[in-house]
């Protein structure tokens, strides 16, 4: 099995891919997998043997959804797995634009040539004054494995923390801490709160969401921290938000030429998940998610197919995605069956527009059955896996 690397992928998940199995690298034409962090696919065309792409991280924004799973093609992506690293980051943050510590670094560093600097910084630090966090108004917009960390972190150190999440899971509600208020309402958080984060993922609902009207319903002087993806934010009205003085600062993973000389924004280069730990965290999950699907069938963490896993107990798996509609289980499995072949075990789950399903049998199945079951209207992609073993 070929998996192609598009980013610079820690070295600790790569060794999960046997040398006799998998080969990997930057290179190949032809491939089964893909492993990516940031790199668009957008407008890439796949290999034809490409059954699934595995995101090491959160945000899938850069992977065309829709076409992989019309081309049957699994979607992964490592849920929390780079969460600490970036809760640490807006708590970084959090700091760095409430005490003018960038703007302080910059003067101290123009003081070189200068020879009674202990003097100068003395007079000169007035102009850094810059707020505690304590005891101020934070809103964490997405509670799920980022922000409730953040909101969690933030709550410790004595912030009064608003959690918005009309989707939060109950795992993530779990692990809220009970003194994070919960809003019903986004606006609450834009009306009430002096510094406001984003934790959501990039779609089409999510995209500019903070737009002018949310801009101008926001206090004076709010501090707004962007990790998640730039296209939250409308840029012109945050642009225009920024000039007249509205926010106090901009601090966000994601520059753009326009935001470079805009003051009050504290640009970083998409540092959210550059931790050793978390780079390992998500390429071990990725690989393992990989092998997973392309040894054995079993889904696990995908973001456009069902979760499905199951021991294989046969010699031989057949995997099948197919669209989500009536008639799909039983014509399979009457094409089986016409030729003798026991069903030995089953598992099919759907999910939105399309299914994925399971089936073993020991029984020898012929390569023309396969491509009779391929023709079938509806059936996007039929796989067959043998282990000798079983
Ligand atoms: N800066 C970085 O390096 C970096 C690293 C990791 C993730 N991210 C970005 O952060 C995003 C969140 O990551 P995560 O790991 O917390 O993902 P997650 O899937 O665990 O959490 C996202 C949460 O957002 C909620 N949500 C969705 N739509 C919402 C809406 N309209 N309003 C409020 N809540 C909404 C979901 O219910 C979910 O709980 C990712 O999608 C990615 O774009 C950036
Ligand atoms: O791979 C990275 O460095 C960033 C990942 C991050 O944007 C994510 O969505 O997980």
């Amino acid at each position: 099995m070929r998996v192609k690397l598009l980013n610079k992928i820690s070295l600790h998940g790569l060794k999960r891919f046997d040398a006799e199995g998998y080969l990997y690298g930057e290179e190949f034409e032809e491939y089964d997998a893909i492993l990516v962090r940031s790199a668009k696919l957008h407008d890439m065309s796949f290999s034809k043997e490409l059954k699934c792409i595995a995101r090491a991280g959160a945000g899938v924004n850069n992977i065309p959804l829709d076409r992989c799973s019309e081309e049957g093609i699994v979607v992964f992506n490592t849920p929390g797995a780079n969460a600490n690293a970036v809760k640490e980051l807006v708590i970084a943050g959090l700091l760095l634009s409430a005490r003018k510590l960038v703007q302080g670094i910059n003067w101290v560093k123009s003081l070189c040539e200068e020879d009674d600097v202990a003097q100068l910084v003395e007079k000169g630090k007035a102009n850094f004054v810059g707020p505690e966090i304590a005891g101020k108004k934070l809103g964490v917009i997405g509670l799920g494995a980022i922000g409730v960390k953040v909101a969690n972190a933030a709550a410790a150190l004595d912030m009064e923390v608003y959690g918005y999440d009309p989707y939060i899971s109950v795992q993530a509600a779990w692990t809220l801490k009970a003194r994070i208020h919960h809003v019903k309402n986004v606006r609450q958080i834009f009306e009430e709160c002096d510094y406001i984060t984003l934790h959501v993922p990039c779609n089409e609902h999510t995209k500019g969401m903070i737009d002018a009207q949310a801009l101008s319903s926001m206090k004076e002087n709010v501090r707004l921290f962007n990790f998640a993806r730039g296209e939250l934010v409308d840029e012109n009205a945050l642009i225009e938000a920024l000039q007249a003085e509205k926010l106090a600062a901009y601090v966000t993973d994601f520059p753009s030429k326009h935001l470079l000389t805009v003051e009050r924004v504290i640009a970083l280069p998409h540092l959210g998940a550059s931790t050793p730990e978390s780079e390992d965290n998500c390429a071990l999950m990725a690989a393992d998610e990989i092998i997973e699907y392309l040894q054995y069938g079993n889904i696990k963490n995908s973001v456009n197919m069902p979760e499905v896993q199951m021991p294989q107990e046969a010699k031989y798996r057949i995997c099948i995605i197919n669209k989500n509609i009536p008639d799909m289980i039983s014509s399979v499995a009457a094409k089986l069956s016409a030729e003798g072949i026991n069903i030995e075990n089953m598992v099919s789950k759907g999910r939105g527009d399309y299914a994925y399903t399971i089936l073993e049998t020991n029984d020898e199945i012929s390569l023309e059955l396969l491509e009779r079951m391929r023709q079938r209207e509806g059936i996007v992609r039929v796989r067959i896996i043998v282990q000798d073993h079983v």
